[in-house]
């Protein structure tokens, strides 16, 4: 099939890239030029596990290809997604100007009938603006449909690849057809296409993220109750996740779930119930757990020291918002790094692939260092922000020879309490009993 995929950020590449893997022809469309071109060179812009290699096959079989120009690639396509920045509005809703403007666009040059596709997170209703908007200016016949993405950052190839299930919204059986043809070999593992009108889709992808997040926030407050009885949310969370009503993933306490996703998308549903009168309580309190939860380790680390970081040296390992990719968007690091930059601290700080987006944002805030034991030189303290595997075996004895002293603050409960015990350090992490050095 001929496909157009209009935006080419994380969702426009990884579903462009795949949608080739599987024998299509995919162009992808974006309005910055110097991306397209890095793109048009062989440049990958993100760092996504195994998504370059797939890119280098089907760029250079000519099955991917990148333009600005919309009007060429939008010609030739049987079915167009839309994988553009749906970001939070002033009020907290989801922006749609990306979304209707493209569309708008649209609508004066299809020719010929098309599929158009919302691949970005949009809210109830919005295939409906999107058909109205391309309405406007089209002389000939389209049909809208709603196919939410739910690709992981960091296992994103895996998740398109592979999909647990594809959400399809329509109400046409001429788009139904097409979507269940370009979907087949994605699903043939047996798992489903779930196909339903256009507002259960885009609910649906809402839904999702919002209780991931609730999953989340609830192990947050069950982490922070721990600490005060005396019990060990490891065990509580292994206790719980083995229940298969329950199961055992995404019952992670940490720092606050980040991300350019589940923050904007459970404020956008907040949002949405609001506009249709609707008190969603859980969803308020997710939100204020999370906000709060952000700010547990320095609140730890500013206890310990007295509320007086002045002339105190504090290295953070890991600044992404989450391991295996380099992405920063609503990350708890920049919250946590804020924190203790104000109360006086000097911080460095390393990340396997997140540092040159950090310098963008936080400019000589942070010392970034060429290695994680790099930034230990003389520190009063270790935070760990993200768990990359780089950080879960390391070796205790050197950590303890570069540092000031041995204390750390895990935000992601990488360590037993009992090893940290042993080798006599100040332990601080997430739900667990606070281990202190004889
Ligand atoms: N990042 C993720 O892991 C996931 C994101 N989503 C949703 O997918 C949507 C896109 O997200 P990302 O890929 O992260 O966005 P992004 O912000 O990384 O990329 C969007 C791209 O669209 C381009 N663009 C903006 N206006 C354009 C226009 N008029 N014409 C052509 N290109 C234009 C931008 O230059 C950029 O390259 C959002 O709604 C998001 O919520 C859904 C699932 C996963
Ligand atoms: O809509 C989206 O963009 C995507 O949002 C999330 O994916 P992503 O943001 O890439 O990352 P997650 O793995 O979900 O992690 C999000 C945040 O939650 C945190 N988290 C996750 C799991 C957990 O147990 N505990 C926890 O604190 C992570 O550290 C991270 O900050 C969803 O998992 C995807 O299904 C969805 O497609």
């Amino acid at each position: 099939m001929n496909l157009a995929v209009i935006g080419t950020g994380y969702v426009g590449l990884v579903s462009g890239t795949c949608f080739a893997e599987t024998g299509n022809q995919v162009i992808c469309v974006d309005n910055n030029a110097t991306k397209v071109a890095r793109l048009q060179n062989g440049e990958m812009p993100i760092y996504e596990p195994g998504l370059e290699v797939i890119f280098n096959r089907n760029t250079k079989q000519g099955r991917l290809t990148f333009t600005t120009d919309l009007e060429s690639a939008v010609k030739s396509a049987e079915v167009i997604f839309l994988a553009l920045p749906t970001p939070p509005g002033e009020d907290g809703s989801a922006d749609l100007s990306y979304v209707l403007g493209v569309a708008e666009q649209l609508g004066k040059i299809i020719d010929s009938y098309k599929v158009i596709v919302d691949k970005s997170t949009v809210p109830v209703g919005t295939a409906e603006k999107v058909h109205a908007a391309i309405a406007k200016n089209a002389k000939v016949e389209f049909d809208v449909v709603s196919n939410p993405e739910f690709l992981r950052e960091g296992v994103a190839v895996e998740d398109f690849l592979k999909p647990d299930r594809v959400v399809i919204g329509t109400s046409s059986d001429r788009a139904r057809e097409v979507m269940q043809r370009l979907y087949e070999p994605f699903v043939r593992q047996g798992n489903p296409i779930i196909f339903m009108d256009e507002r259960s889709a885009e609910m649906t992808k809402y839904a999702a993220n919002s209780y991931l997040a609730m999953r989340i926030s609830f192990m947050n407050e069950v982490a922070n109750l721990c600490e005060k009885v005396g019990a060990n949310v490891d065990h509580v969370r292994r206790g719980i996740g083995s229940d298969k009503r329950i199961g055992n993933r995404f019952l992670f306490p940490g720092v606050g779930y980040g991300g350019s996703c589940f923050p904007k998308d459970v404020q956008a549903l907040h949002k949405t119930a609001k506009e249709y009168n609707y008190d969603f309580r859980i969803i308020d309190s997710v939100m204020k757990v999370n906000h709060d939860q952000r700010f547990i380790l320095s609140k730890k680390i500013k206890e310990y020291f007295n509320n007086n970081l002045k002339d105190k040296k504090i290295a953070i390992w890991g600044l992404a918002f989450k391991p295996n990719t380099d992405d920063i968007r609503e990350a708890p690091a920049l919250y946590i790094i804020e924190e203790l930059v104000a109360a006086g601290a000097t911080v460095t700080a390393f990340d396997p692939e997140a540092m040159d987006n950090v310098r963008q944002v936080m400019g000589d805030k942070v010392a970034l260092t060429f290695g994680h034991y790099d930034a230990l030189h003389g520190a009063d303290a270790l935070a760990i922000i993200t768990e990359w595997s780089l950080f879960r075996t390391p070796d205790f004895n050197k950590m303890a020879q570069l540092m000031k002293s041995k204390v750390i603050f895990d935000g992601r409960n990488l360590y037993g309490v009992e090893t940290l015990a042993e080798a006599g350090w100040y332990y601080n992490s997430i739900g667990r009993p606070i281990v202190m050095p004889n």
